[in-house]
């Protein structure tokens, strides 16, 4: 393509420079700028792409796209939004990817790969090829990818889009963050279904209020429908949560039919009669093609909301009910989401990544359903994330458990030991938690104490770490992984 193709996408960009000169690829990183690129200067959260266009061009970038024009010999599209361009450009240069494949997206505070995983199972399973992407990866067409972050900006993922739709994958399920929804890194992006899980307070560090943070999420649905491709006389799905309040306000935002879902409200698709216990959650779903009684084995009225929101997908899909049923059933769990750590001993371990209050509340009080023993919960909060939900998250583990262990969860350039602080606030207000807690900077050291501490029949919940395989301390990675730590603890242990 050339650069004036390329200036041609945006309305209002100005080019200066030669308008013939050929672009070969994209990039928004000058270090991996390859001659030929056009490359894009992001104002970032912490430097300034403009910053670096000297080394672009020094790599051989052959033109630029900026919010000012630089003084450098190269040709330069000037916008007012890189990053809003950059998702443009990329949909553009990738052939819009997402038109060429059915895109089924997820937003919500919680849920979002637990119903990911739920839905790739049942379109796998129609022998439909599936691609996903999310928290723990990406993977499509038998190979997996690690993943870089929730949603991929918007350059890696019209370029995953693409390879997706080479590689002859015909659906594409994906978790859509607020931040991806707030930066445009999915703009562009041609979803057919777009799913709402629920909203609890999470990231207000970005996103400030609860107000901001919801009108983030409504971006996937105000956008809905007004991305020009082949499918666009197809019909798009706003599939919502009825027991949500945030709902309503989606409702009307979009412009696609709206189909919902849930166990209190009157909902399209309506769960009842459930019933969870250690091993598994049964509950009968009603739906606009016929009811079916479904036995999950994975725990947590939660997992009820994930599992119909999936339901909802894949009817729209076409998929029939009593298969979408067989290939719930199929599924052991999610990496990471209440997974037991088995090694023969007479309690229950069980690793959750739950990292908001609404979350932690969630998974304990699935916990406190089947435990027959004590619960004793080891967790701690995310260093340079919201403070706020810290002090919240602690008076909820101080409410449902017997004791908690409070630790490190990825302290960041933070000091660990303020972090526990802030969620030692939280545990105070809790009048019987005074002589039932222990403060434990190392997160080794706290899950030791919490599984010797456990007697038959109690359960040890490590929250939120999931399948996280590291821990962040200032700016290194160390190997951590909480499975890995409560199997050694647990072999180690004498009975
Ligand atoms: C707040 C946020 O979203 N930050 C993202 C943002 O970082 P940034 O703006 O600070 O980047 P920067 O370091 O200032 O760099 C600016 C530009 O200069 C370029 N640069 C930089 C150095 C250099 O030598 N040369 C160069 O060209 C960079 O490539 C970049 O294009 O752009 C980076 C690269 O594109 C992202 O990696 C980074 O995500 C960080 C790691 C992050 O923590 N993101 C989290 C908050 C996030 O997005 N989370 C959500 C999930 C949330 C949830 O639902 O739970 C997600 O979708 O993952
Ligand atoms: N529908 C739900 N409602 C509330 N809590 C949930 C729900 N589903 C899962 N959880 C809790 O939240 C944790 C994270 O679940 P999951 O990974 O599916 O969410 P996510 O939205 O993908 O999170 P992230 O924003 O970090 O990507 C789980 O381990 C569980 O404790
Ligand atoms: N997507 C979330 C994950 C949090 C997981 C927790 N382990 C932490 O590091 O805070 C975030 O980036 O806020
Ligand atoms: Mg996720």
């Amino acid at each position: 393509m050339k650069v004036n193709e390329f200036a041609s996408c945006l309305a209002a960009s100005r080019l200066y420079g030669d308008k013939e000169t050929e672009i070969t690829g994209l990039q928004a990183d000058s270090r991996r700028v390859k001659p030929g690129d056009l490359f894009i200067c992001l104002p970032g959260f912490t430097v300034d792409g403009h910053d670096f266009a000297p080394q672009a061009a020094a790599n051989g970038a052959s033109a630029l796209v900026c919010e000012r024009k630089l003084d450098l010999d190269l040709p330069q599209i000037v916008v007012d939004d890189c990053r809003f361009a950059m998702a443009v450009l990329s949909n553009a240069f990738f052939g819009s990817p997402s038109s060429r494949m059915r895109m089924i997206g997820v937003t919500g505070t919680n849920g979002k790969t637990t119903t990911t995983y739920l839905i790739e199972r049942i379109m796998q399973d129609q022998n439909i090829k599936t691609g996903l992407i999310g928290t723990i990866q990406l993977r499509y067409d038998g190979q997996t990818f690690p993943a870089s972050g929730t949603t991929q900006e918007s350059l890696e993922l019209q370029r995953t889009l693409s390879d997706m739709a080479q590689k002859g994958v015909q659906c594409c399920v994906m978790e859509v963050s607020s931040h991806a929804l707030q930066q445009g890194r999915v703009k562009g992006t041609d979803y057919r279904t777009a799913i709402f899980t629920n909203l609890t307070q999470d990231h207000l560090d970005y996103h400030h209020t609860m107000e901001e943070y919801r009108a983030a999420k409504g971006l996937f649905f105000s956008r809905l429908g007004n991305v020009i491709s082949p499918w666009k006389e197809e019909r798009k799905y706003a599939v919502l949560n009825a027991d949500d309040e945030a709902s309503a306000y989606f409702a009307a935002q979009t412009a696609a039919e709206v189909i919902t879902y849930g166990i209190d409200s009157p909902a399209n698709v309506r769960a009842s009669q459930i019933s969870i216990t250690s091993k598994g959650t049964f509950f009968h779903v009603d739906t606009f093609k016929g009811e079916a009684d479904i036995s999950l084995r994975m725990v947590g009225k939660f997992n009820v909301y994930n599992a119909l929101a999936a339901i909802t997908a894949a009817l729209l899909e076409d998929v029939p009910l009593l298969e979408i049923k067989a290939s719930l059933e199929s599924v052991a769990g999610v990496s990471g989401r209440v997974e037991s750590v088995d090694e023969g001993q007479d309690f229950a371990v069980i690793v959750d990544y739950a990292h908001t209050p609404d979350g932690l509340e969630n998974v304990l009080r699935a916990v406190c359903e089947f435990a027959a023993g004590r619960v004793l919960t080891v967790f701690g909060c995310g260093g340079d994330r919201d403070t706020t939900k810290r002090p919240l998250m602690g008076k909820i583990a101080a409410k449902y458990s017997d004791h908690v262990f409070v630790t490190s969860d990825n302290p960041r350039t933070e000091d660990p030991q303020l972090i526990l602080r802030d969620i030692e606030a939280g545990l105070q207000e809790d009048e019987v938690a005074q002589d039932r807690y222990d403060m434990i900077v190392d997160r080794r050291e706290a899950i030791r104490k919490a599984i010797e501490m456990a007697s038959p029949s109690d359960v040890v919940l490590i929250a939120g770490k999931g399948h996280e395989t590291y821990q962040l301390i200032g700016g290194v990675v160390h190997d951590f992984d909480d499975r890995v730590v409560a199997k050694e603890v647990i072999r180690g242990r004498s009975y």
